[in-house]
């Protein structure tokens, strides 16, 4: 009940939309009704032979049900899938926004696939919600006031009789087929969601798949998937077409016991004989509103399936709370860490009593083992996630009162995973500031040293690169992602790995694209690779979220401590291959 009254409030606002398709889809069925009892009348009248000018309100009528009803019907189906449009696109954004938030500490623990499921076929699912659920019993219940009032002008009897039938078709058959398709709905979104999250992961890990020879295990398990959705959506078709006999039955039923009630009434002279069919025709006429009833509760149970799968992410706290949501900018951009603690999970520390600075237009570099705590210093200085003891202060501003907004504005991040999208050079670069020039943009391509190779591609900067950059080369994409940091012109930077993965030549290439890129800025850089570290003005040595040593590259060597460990150990590898 709560997830209903829930999506009650989230389609609220179209509420005035809302009432104009259902006022319409009743003038419709009116319509309908209109044009069948007075032709019905018409037929019945013209054959006594009586004067034209007799038939002359009928005739009328007919013409104008016969237009109202193509008018009515045209504008109801406009105006209902024009609310359906607005709702769906209300509903994506809805989503959205409430996601951006969350992301990524809360939305750590879903498949990216799950995800998309979400914000495309739950979605998607919900706009049955006012087309096929709040709509139909709406409209039913209309005309079956309006029906009442007719038949109760001919007969009381009639007008139960097709009460009865009314309820019959609209409330006990959608009732039984409730306990028959009892789950369906709630088993189809699931199935949904299902083969959507198996594709996605496996359109993203498709090399992984190949090479480990999982092709056909993959084939079968969506292959699985499918089938299963396929029998769910098979065994929904026959309900619905049961159901759809059954409806039209019961109208028939209707229809003749109307006709049972009403010729004994005509025969005893109660009723004119000219009204025989208008009875019957209304019947048929006005049942066309009972028509969507049976499948209400499916549809309820869908969007009620689908409105929770939405609603558990849009439930979750943002892990990182702002106080400030105006813009401020700090008086310099020196960083400082001070008693910094966290855990990720409440229990292990990942950090544990952090302490350095960086004065303004620093180089710090973070080295240590593997789990030693690094990247989580940059998602804590990145509002990735919160921490509640010690602060990070941004020139004496502790960051925790600038809006994440503020906080992506002044930072620049070149990762390993820095992600790259499927679209032009141009596109990828234009994400870091709209409003680059051509020339602002060559500038920093030839900075990143990439200038040649643009050049030679035969689209240049219109050039797709591939999804994350695929059709580029590892230091490609790291210079593209160099390039795209220099354009942000950001006063702090943070390189993560930047150069992992790379061969020497080309680690050496976008190392000096790097230096570049830390003129004049406040830079921590995280790094494995312990070549180049000279350069730096302080090194941190993490290990186990401690920090364990501090200084330039010339101390650290001298005191023979953990970095100096780090460094032998390279040196002997690099030696050794
Ligand atoms: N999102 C997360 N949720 C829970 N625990 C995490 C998360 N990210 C990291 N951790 C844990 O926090 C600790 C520090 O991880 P972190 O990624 O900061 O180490 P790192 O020094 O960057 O390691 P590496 O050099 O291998 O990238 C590890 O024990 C890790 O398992």
């Amino acid at each position: 009940m709560k997830v209903f009254f829930r999506l009650v409030k989230l389609v609220a606002p179209q509420w005035q939309r809302m009432l104009w398709a259902i006022l319409l889809g009743c003038l419709t069925v009116g319509s309908n009704v209109g044009l069948l009892i007075t032709s019905a009348y018409l037929i019945s009248k013209a054959a006594l032979h009586p004067s034209v000018a007799e038939l002359m309100v009928a005739i009328v009528g007919v013409r104008f049900f016969g237009i109202a009803r193509a008018v009515f019907r045209y504008l109801e189906r406009y105006f209902s899938h024009d609310v359906t449009f607005r709702l769906l696109s209300r509903l994506r954004v809805w989503f959205y926004q409430a996601l951006e938030p969350l992301a990524p500490a809360s939305l750590q623990n879903y498949r990216s696939g799950d995800l998309l499921s979400r914000i495309v076929a739950d979605v998607e699912v919900l706009k049955n919600f006012y087309l096929r659920v709040l709509a139909p019993p709406l409209v039913a219940v209309l005309i079956l006031m309006l029906m009442l009032i007719f038949y109760g002008q001919f007969d009381h009897s009639l007008a139960y009789v097709y009460l009865f039938f009314f309820v019959l078709a609209g409330v006990l058959l959608p009732l039984g087929v409730r306990q028959l398709g009892a789950g369906r709905g709630r088993q189809l979104v699931a199935a949904r969601a299902e083969i959507n999250t198996k594709l996605v992961d496996s359109i993203q890990g498709m090399t992984e798949i190949i090479a480990y020879g999982q092709r056909q295990a993959v084939e079968e398990s969506i292959k699985q998937s499918n089938e299963r959705l396929i029998k769910l959506q098979g065994q929904t078709a026959g309900l619905s077409a049961l159901t759809n006999s059954l409806s039209s039955l019961f109208m028939h039923l209707a229809l003749w016991f109307m006709l049972v009630l009403s010729i004994p009434l005509v025969t005893a002279g109660q009723i004119n004989g000219v009204y025989l069919a208008v009875l019957a025709l209304g019947v048929l006429s006005s049942f066309e509103a009972v028509g969507a009833l049976p499948m209400t509760f499916h549809y309820l149970e869908e969007s009620l399936a689908a409105g929770k799968r939405l609603f558990h992410i849009t439930s979750n706290r943002p892990t990182v709370s702002t106080r400030e949501t105006t813009k401020v900018t700090p008086p310099n951009f020196g960083l400082r860490f001070e008693g910094l603690s966290f855990s990720y999970d409440g229990h292990t520390y990942a950090l544990r009593d952090i302490n350095f600075t960086i004065p303004q237009g620093g180089r710090v570099a973070v080295v240590g083992p593997s789990g030693a705590g690094k990247s989580t210093l940059v998602n804590l200085l990145l509002r990735f996630w919160d921490y509640e003891q010690g602060a990070i202060y941004l020139g004496e501003q502790n960051i925790k009162e600038l809006s994440t907004q503020s906080m992506s504005d002044l930072v620049a991040v070149v990762s390993q995973r820095t992600h790259l999208f499927n679209a032009t050079i141009r596109e990828n670069l234009l994400l870091a500031k709209p409003t680059a020039s051509e020339e602002e943009m060559a500038a920093v391509i030839r900075r990143a040293r990439l200038e040649d190779f643009i050049r030679e591609l035969p689209d240049g900067y219109q050039t797709y690169i591939g999804e994350g950059g695929f059709k580029l080369s590892g230091g490609q994409r790291q210079r593209l992602a160099i390039a795209r940091a220099l354009l942000k012109d950001a006063p702090i930077l943070i390189l993560d790995e930047a150069t992992s993965g790379l061969d020497a030549v080309t680690e050496q290439e976008v190392l000096t694209a790097i230096f570049d890129l830390m003129q004049g800025r406040t830079c921590l850089m995280i790094t494995h690779r312990l070549t180049g570290l000279e350069k730096m003005d302080q090194i941190l040595v993490l290990s186990a979220g401690r920090l364990v040593e501090q200084g330039s590259h010339q101390e650290l060597l001298r005191n023979q401590g953990l970095f100096y460990e780090m460094w032998q150990l390279s040196r002997q590898t690099i030696a050794n291959l």
